[in-house]
């Protein structure tokens, strides 16, 4: 039976980088405290498993371009500490980066947080592509990623001792005998790494899930191997059906070979689902939402320096094969036109047709500045009915492409609304999610089992050197102790 996990990734200014721009959209940073409110509400009450937070550690006049939301953005661990005080059953997932944070000080607010909700954080653990965060955190360079990922394997055994200090009854707090802390039963970390040394032990008990659970997103093979060996969740971007069977393949037979249960690594894809009350709607606000994105040519002197390159008609001649790059961005795309597309082009044809409606020979036709807008903004969309979007995630799941979906929203609060008040009722009635919370901790949730602590099942458990699929030699943590 099918069961499957959904979180929302929330962006308080909207997923889309022109949903602030949508009429009623949340735009006002000043606001994002009433924001995260209501939509933990309503998430809570549509019986979600998660909220999850991303992060980007610099920002910079080109993220506006790029996508706004990452140009100003509450911190992720303050964002699910206000919100653990204001939920009582959803799971709360921060993201930090591994590159820049310090283990000691994460690990304490991370037990923290999962003590104070009662067992609902969750860790989404990250190397980092924004190079800026270096010059934020007293570093010359962003390392590369096989440094980057060789620190984070470091990082995520470290935290996973450091949240195992304490054994779960090591406070015995008798007050008849006046023996609060049962010494034998707190252990230190004692990690000395290439790149962290850690003594511990942590001064907060262990956390109510014993270890909070960890998400892992990333697209080189490196974040592959991180997230079969290390992650409970894997968030990966996919870009079809056939793509995420084989993604999801290939990272439950790594997570095997890596010694663990593999039915213990969730597959988890980023979707943004626009969901309207008829299938004409959903494709009316995604129209809606494409002209509402500016492209190089709206800039009548050029555009601003720091805007991208890829959101530009000379761009799209390259994926097209055709040169378009002195026509209007509102030229119609016609039949004769696609004719002479590339592969590539004349599917971006049907990427825009199926999701705003608009066709080469229909009475709306495409323009090419629907093409530019398709071919820039990198999202997996799925336009339609509520009806519609539930069955598209069955479908996927039942084929074995995800085990669930971070479901990020284009428009705040409207689209998020859309899809908790519409598409999740439609996936309850299908019976592919529940209708109640069934446990109290995140890892219920998720049907993760509580994991033993690593200094009394284990003992000495050590980092040692594993191999990857590609040969090369990584640094990894013997797991089969782990994962018995
Ligand atoms: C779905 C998805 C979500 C991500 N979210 C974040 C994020 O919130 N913050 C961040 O710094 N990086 C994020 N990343 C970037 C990756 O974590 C990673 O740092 C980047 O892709 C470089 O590593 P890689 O070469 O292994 O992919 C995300 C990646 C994916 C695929």
């Amino acid at each position: 039976m099918t069961r499957l996990i959904i979180g929302a990734m929330v962006r308080a200014i909207g997923a889309y980088p022109s949903g602030w721009r949508h009429p009623g959209a949340h735009r006002d940073p000043r606001g994002d405290a009433a924001v995260l409110r209501r939509a933990a509400e309503v998430a809570e009450a549509a019986r979600l498993d998660y909220l999850f937070f991303g992060d980007w550690l610099a920002t910079g006049h080109d993220l506006e371009f790029r996508d706004p939301y990452l140009v100003a953005r509450i911190d992720p661990i303050s964002a699910v500490t206000y919100l653990a005080g204001i939920t009582s059953r959803i799971g709360l997932i921060a993201t930090a980066n591994t590159t820049y944070a310090d283990p000691y000080t994460l690990a304490r607010a991370t037990a923290s947080i999962d003590l104070l909700s009662g067992g609902r954080a969750g860790l989404n653990l990250v190397t980092g592509a924004e190079p800026r965060a270096a010059g934020n955190h007293g570093r010359d360079h962003h390392q590369a990623n096989d440094t980057r990922y060789d620190r984070a394997v470091e990082f995520e055994f470290v935290l996973r001792r450091l949240w195992d200090s304490f054994e779960d009854d090591a406070i015995v707090a008798d007050a008849a005998s006046g023996v609060y802390l049962d010494p034998s039963r707190l252990h230190a970390t004692d990690f000395h790494g290439a790149h962290l040394s850690v003594t511990g032990p942590l001064n907060v008990a262990r956390p109510v899930q014993g270890h909070l659970p960890i998400v892992h997103a990333g697209t080189s093979p490196r974040s592959r191997l991180f997230a079969a060996q290390n992650a409970d969740l894997a968030l990966v971007a996919v870009s079809g059906l056939e793509h995420g069977i084989a993604i999801r393949e290939e990272l439950r037979a790594l997570a095997f070979e890596s010694g663990r249960d593999d039915r213990t690594l969730k597959v988890i894809a980023p979707v943004l689902p626009i969901v309207g009350e008829t299938r004409e709607h959903a494709q009316a606000i995604a129209d809606e939402l494409s002209e509402l994105l500016q492209i190089a040519e709206d800039w009548p002197d050029g555009p601003p320096e720091a805007f991208p390159a890829n959101r530009s008609l000379a761009q799209l001649s390259v994926l097209l094969g055709v040169d378009v790059s002195g026509l209007s961005p509102d030229r119609a795309v016609t039949p004769s036109l696609v004719a002479q597309f590339s592969a590539a082009g004349q599917e971006l044809v049907e990427i825009v047709a199926e999701r705003t409606g608009r066709s080469p020979a229909g009475e709306r036709p495409s323009t090419l500045r629907h093409l530019v807008v398709a071919a820039s903004v990198n999202a997996s969309m799925v336009v339609g009915t509520a009806a519609e979007i539930a069955e598209e995630f069955q479908t996927w799941a039942e084929a074995g492409a995800v085990d669930g979906f971070n479901v990020l929203s284009a428009v705040q609060p409207a689209q998020f609304e859309a899809f908790a008040l519409g598409v999740v009722p439609e996936l309850q009635r299908r019976g592919v999610f529940p209708t109640e919370y069934e446990g109290s901790t995140l890892r219920e949730h998720l049907g993760l089992p509580r994991p033993d602590n690593v200094h009394v099942a284990h003992g000495d458990v050590r980092l040692q050197p594993v191999t990857g699929r590609d040969g090369s030699r990584r640094r990894a943590v013997e797991r089969s102790a782990r994962h018995p």
